[in-house]
């Protein structure tokens, strides 16, 4: 009897130092590690806090840059959007570490290291623990933040979706669901007898129908449903990203915990409804496919690879909602906004449209042709990158250039300042010049609002072809202005977004 005693003794006194040792490695040690590590290649930083690191820094430099609304429509948004950056950068250098939490993250602008880093490294860095765990009630395990051999064969899986002409083939639900929108600027102009509307609440509506049509079809409605549910999960965990995240912390009782665990049961019951119904149509031999879109191409090439994993089906479908929807709108609404205040080159962009589409109806085989809106697009991609930063942790020592990354530092690439950057852009870079998009001689690595590499959009030519469509068809119903109500107050909650919307005033025109 007192041998075992003995011997549970000796195993439980050996778990508790495990465990000691492991929190005391994990929130000590390590991050000291790291910083020693990165005061000896000459990488400073401000000093951080036991635990909570510099985030209490962030939110106070960003609270006090934004709590005005800017008193123009000026570009030069750097310094209200990544005060710390400017500030950081200005005192440590171009290479400064910072502490989110425990997690160590090196702010690198140098664009040979970043092409170097994005293109060699994808498959040993990326999301930190940190990053999933803010992400993961509403998106799980998909594309967006696995990481390693998982994303290597995710990103083959999803692909083939957003290529050629299955591409092509989402073309027609864009073209329909903007006529409805389209539709429905008219009546609120009609109804409300005023020209005002606030843009970008249409988009949203609009690039979530897009989404869901392409994603479910026919089951659409139902897709839409799910959404609605996905967007309020999305804003429930936004709250957390500013917080610490302590492990450990989800299993703790509260309402905050209890609201996200009912609304993601219920998004993955409806999920799995749509999936059952389309694997049954198969099973019974009613259908020899699971359809069209991409619900149904990720089934078949989920099926086709071995074994059909339901819970990946429903990560992904959840990640093309968030990673392709808001991201749209909001590349929209800065476009309308850059557009309803650029008169010049709203007509540009006009007189290319009508010589191209006359009815205003685009044809998908054609877009390719859309130059002028193409250099708009890629403009307002740079002033406005709805993803201001891009983060990487690196999972194994990393030698870039004369840099050596440590296992567990995070690279924090600040995409904003890199589009904003004078030395890159010229004096004119806080201004709105499409026109330095004529030409293909800027460097390849300064433009990166899609992000660089293997790792990069998958789907940036679904978002771009979305774009040419829907603005196509809005310019030539409607010539537009900015309103007097409009105030210009960019904000970043995950992306970049305007405080008070975009209020624009439409005319129709006679086509
Ligand atoms: C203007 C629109 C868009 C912008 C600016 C944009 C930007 C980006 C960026 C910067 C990344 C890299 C993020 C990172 O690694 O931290 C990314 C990844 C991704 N995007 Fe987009 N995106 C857009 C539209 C879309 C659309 C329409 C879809 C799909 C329907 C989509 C799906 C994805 C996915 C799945 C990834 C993860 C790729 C991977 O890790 O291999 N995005 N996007």
């Amino acid at each position: 009897m007192m041998v075992i005693l003995t011997i549970l003794l000796v195993i439980l006194v050996t778990l508790f130092i495990k465990v000691c040792y492991d929190t005391i490695s994990c929130y000590w040690l390590n991050p000291l590690r790291i910083k020693k590590i990165m005061e000896k290649q000459g990488v400073f930083g401000p000093k951080p806090r036991f635990l909570i690191g510099n985030l209490n820094d962030i939110s106070s430099f960003v609270s006090k840059a934004t709590c005005e609304d800017m008193k123009t429509i000026n570009h030069d948004i750097v310094g209200r959007l990544l005060p710390h950056f400017v500030a950081w950068s200005n005192q440590y250098g171009k290479r400064f570490i910072y502490w989110n939490g425990i997690e160590g993250r090196m702010c690198l602008t140098e664009i040979g290291l970043i092409k170097e880093f994005l293109s060699k490294c994808s498959t040993i860095s990326g999301k930190s623990w940190q990053q999933q765990q803010g992400s993961k009630h509403f998106i799980g395990k998909g594309l967006l933040m696995t990481n390693g051999e998982d994303w290597y064969h995710q990103r083959h899986l999803v692909s083939p979706a957003f290529m050629g002409e299955r591409l092509k083939s989402y073309g027609g639900h864009m073209v329909e669901c903007t006529k409805e929108m389209v539709e429905s600027l008219e009546n609120a102009i009609l109804e409300s007898g005023k020209n005002e509307v606030e843009i970008g609440e249409y988009f949203t509506k609009l690039t979530a129908d897009i989404i869901s049509r392409t994603e479910f079809g026919t089951n659409y409605k139902k897709g839409n449903q799910i959404f609605n549910l996905l967007t309020q999960l999305q804003s429930l965990c936004a709250q957390s990203t500013r917080k610490l995240c302590l492990p450990g912390s989800r299993f703790f009782p509260s309402t905050y915990n209890r609201e996200i665990k009912s609304l993601k049961m219920e998004v993955e019951r409806l999920l799995m409804e749509i999936i059952q119904s389309r694997k049954d149509c198969v099973e019974m031999g009613r259908s020899n496919s699971y359809g069209n879109d991409l619900l149904g191409m990720l089934l078949d090439e989920i099926q086709k690879s071995g074994t059909l994993n339901l819970q990946l089906v429903m990560d992904e479908c959840k990640t093309f909602f968030f990673a392709g929807h808001e991201t749209i709108a909001l590349l929209l609404t800065w476009t309308a906004m850059l557009l309803a205040s650029n008169p010049i080159w709203q007509d540009k962009v006009r007189i290319e449209v009508k010589e191209l589409f006359n009815q205003g109806v685009p044809s998908i085989d054609q877009l390719s042709k859309l130059n002028v809106l193409h250099m708009v697009i890629n403009e307002s991609l740079r002033l406005y990158p709805p993803a201001t930063l891009l983060p990487r942790m690196a999972f194994q020592d990393i030698v870039l250039g004369d840099l050596y990354i440590p296992k567990g530092l995070s690279i924090w690439i600040p995409v904003l300042a890199i589009h904003h950057s004078e030395e890159l852009w010229g004096k004119d870079a806080n201004e709105f010049n499409p026109q330095r998009f004529a030409s293909k001689s800027f460097m390849s690595g300064c433009f990166i609002p899609f992000a660089f590499g293997p790792r990069n959009c998958v789907g940036q030519s679904f978002a771009i072809m979305e774009a040419k469509i829907i603005l196509t068809m809005l310019i030539s119903k409607f010539r537009f202005n900015i309103s007097e109500n409009y105030k210009h107050a960019p904000i970043t909650v995950l992306t970049i977004k305007p405080k008070y919307g975009v209020q624009i005033c439409l005319k129709a025109l006679d086509i």
